[in-house]
């Protein structure tokens, strides 16, 4: 590849986010491309203890204004750490989950200003966006239903209404930002979302390869 691209997948817990991720970077490095895979919040030790913070059920006290700057701190480390340094090597970067999870979780969801909450993450970045992002769209009562028996983290277990919330957030975040966002149904088969994002992906690697 000679030039960096940044691909991120979002949307509601359990739409099947890292199952896709997994598949996209295997289907890329199967092209001859360096692929460099990560998350959010964490993938790096700040980010990691960050994250164990943010997900513990014991600080169900935290309110929406601490976790915007929580999950902001962590994407700066992964950004200037991870992401940024990758991009400039001109690899593929895959992240599960990135800013538009902050407007959705935070905004949308903790009904955070936007502007703030957007401008806050755009400095964590240094105002570098994905080049492409998938949402995959699931009701958030099929991620409740796909965790099945296991234990939900501080976020998993808000109300109903508020993931709720976040869902119709990816959507509008895919209307206000059509040429980045795409949504992506995720109540398909694992073979279909993949096939859907695949074909999306593959003719743009194939031009930077
Ligand atoms: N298209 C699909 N249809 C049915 N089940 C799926 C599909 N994709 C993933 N799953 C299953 O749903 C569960 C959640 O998948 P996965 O971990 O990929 O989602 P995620 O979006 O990364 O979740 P989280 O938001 O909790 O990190 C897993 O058990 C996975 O095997
Ligand atoms: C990046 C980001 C994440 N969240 C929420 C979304 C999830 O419930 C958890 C992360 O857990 P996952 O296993 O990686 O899905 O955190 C958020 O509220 N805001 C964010 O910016």
């Amino acid at each position: 590849m000679k030039k960096g691209f940044f691909i991120t997948l979002e949307g509601p817990d359990g739409a099947g986010k890292t199952t896709q991720l997994t598949r996209l970077a295997d289907a890329a490095r199967q092209m001859g491309i360096q692929v460099v895979c990560t998350r959010e919040p964490g993938g790096t030790p700040v980010g990691d203890a960050v994250r164990r913070i943010l997900l513990d059920t014991a600080y169900s006290e935290m309110v929406p204004l601490t976790e915007v700057f929580l999950y902001a701190a962590a994407r700066a480390q992964l950004f200037h750490q991870v992401i940024g340094p990758a991009l400039k090597q001109g690899q593929l970067v895959l992240c599960d989950r990135f800013i538009d999870s902050t407007l959705a979780y935070q905004s949308y969801g903790g009904e955070m200003d936007f502007s703030f909450v957007l401008e806050t993450n755009l400095q964590a970045v240094s105002h570098r966006l994905p080049d492409l992002t998938f949402v995959l769209d699931i009701d958030p009562s099929v991620g409740v239903e796909r965790r099945g028996s296991g234990t939900a983290d501080r976020v998993e277990q808000k109300a109903l209404s508020f993931h709720h919330r976040v869902r119709d957030g990816f959507l509008s975040l895919a209307d206000k930002f059509p040429e980045r966002i795409k949504v992506v149904k995720g109540t398909q088969s694992e073979d279909e979302v993949f096939a859907v994002i695949w074909n999306q992906v593959a003719p743009l690697l194939e031009k930077l390869r």
